[in-house]
């Protein structure tokens, strides 16, 4: 939307014909974006090789568990010079692959960045100001993209730490449920901002030991991210903590990333010697080793080890 608006050429693929056809005619996307008016420039299709011809910058916004399908269906009809701009937070549940590895399996030799940072969907759409980190391993093709990406409202900051970047990502899925838990359960605001910090510490700990770089994880696409998500229900992941901190039957909630991203989160640090006590607690909240109030103390009352605030 904020690069239609800007003049550019915009596709939208998309697999629902409802959606694709609701957007065409009402210019608007009724199921994810409802009340956001969509500049009519936009082409939406259900065909990807529509959607896909001459372009030279592709957005892969799917959740992290169905990238490697959407790769799939995209790899004829896309371009060889276009670049892959991955959108999607979270590590592959099946594999323990990040989302650059999927690409790199299903699309090699592809031109690939990496798009995080703290940013709701409607706050962009809006065109309220937005910061977030593009990422590439190239840094020249970094700076380039963010160049191409960043408009009036959304600015990209660029970053040749493409693993810390998605590390952030990934991982701060997992901490907004264990903060949505922490709110649910009523433990309050200090507990709350108890557990940003500490999860900022396993965050790094872990983003670290994964190959990112410091700075990176206290920048937009780590720290930021965390503290957005960490204190707004609209982050699915703060909701679906705080539904499940609140006792509630959750048989209706579709499952936030980080649901997919905890085990192999928790088993990345226990691989890699890094204690990461929330993201375990979460990892064994989810697998019902825990109850959500043994959980919820655990999250911020476990037995010290040795550490300083
Ligand atoms: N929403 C947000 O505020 C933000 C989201 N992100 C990240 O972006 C990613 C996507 O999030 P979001 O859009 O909110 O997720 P949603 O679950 O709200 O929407 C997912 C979209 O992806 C489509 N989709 C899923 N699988 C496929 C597939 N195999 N082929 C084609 N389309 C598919 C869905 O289509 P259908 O409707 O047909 O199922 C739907 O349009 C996530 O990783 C998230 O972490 C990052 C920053 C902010
Ligand atoms: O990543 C997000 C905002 O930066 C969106 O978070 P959720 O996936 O938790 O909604």
């Amino acid at each position: 939307a904020l690069h239609a608006r800007g003049g550019a050429p915009v596709r939208l693929f998309g697999r629902d014909a409802e959606t694709i056809a609701a957007i065409e005619t009402r210019h608007e996307n009724p199921r994810y974006l409802p009340g956001i008016p969509l500049p009519p420039s936009i082409r939406p299709t259900t065909d990807a090789g529509e959607a896909l011809a001459g372009a030279n910058v592709v957005l892969l916004v799917v959740p992290a568990q169905s990238l490697a399908g959407l790769a799939a269906t995209l790899a004829e009809a896309l371009p060889a010079d276009a670049t892959l701009v991955l959108c999607a937070k979270g590590i592959e549940r099946r594999t323990g692959r990040f989302m650059s590895d999927i690409v790199a399996d299903a699309l090699p030799d592809r031109l690939v960045g990496v798009l995080s940072g703290p940013s709701f969907a409607s706050d962009v759409a809006r065109g309220l100001p937005t910061a977030v980190t593009v990422a590439a391993s190239d840094g020249e093709a970094a700076d380039a993209l963010a160049r191409r990406l960043s408009t009036e409202s959304f600015r990209c900051y660029a970053s040749d730490d493409l693993r810390g970047v998605e590390a952030g990502g990934a991982l701060k899925n997992v901490l907004a449920l264990a903060a949505g838990v922490v709110i649910g359960r009523g433990l309050g605001a200090s507990a709350q901002a108890a557990l940003v910090t500490r999860g900022f510490v396993e965050l790094r700990r872990l983003g670290e030991a994964l190959g990112g770089r410091p700075e990176t994880l206290m920048g937009l696409s780590g720290l930021g991210d965390l503290i957005l998500t960490c204190s707004s229900p609209q982050s699915r992941n703060f909701a679906y903590g705080a539904a499940l901190g609140r006792g509630e039957d959750l048989s209706g909630l579709k499952l936030a990333e980080g649901v997919f991203t905890a085990a192999i989160a928790a088993r990345l640090a226990g691989e890699s010697g890094i204690e990461a006590p929330i993201v375990e607690t979460v990892a064994e909240l989810l697998s019902g080793e825990l109850s959500v109030d043994e959980a919820a103390q655990r999250l911020l009352m476990r037995p010290l080890k040795r550490e300083v605030g």
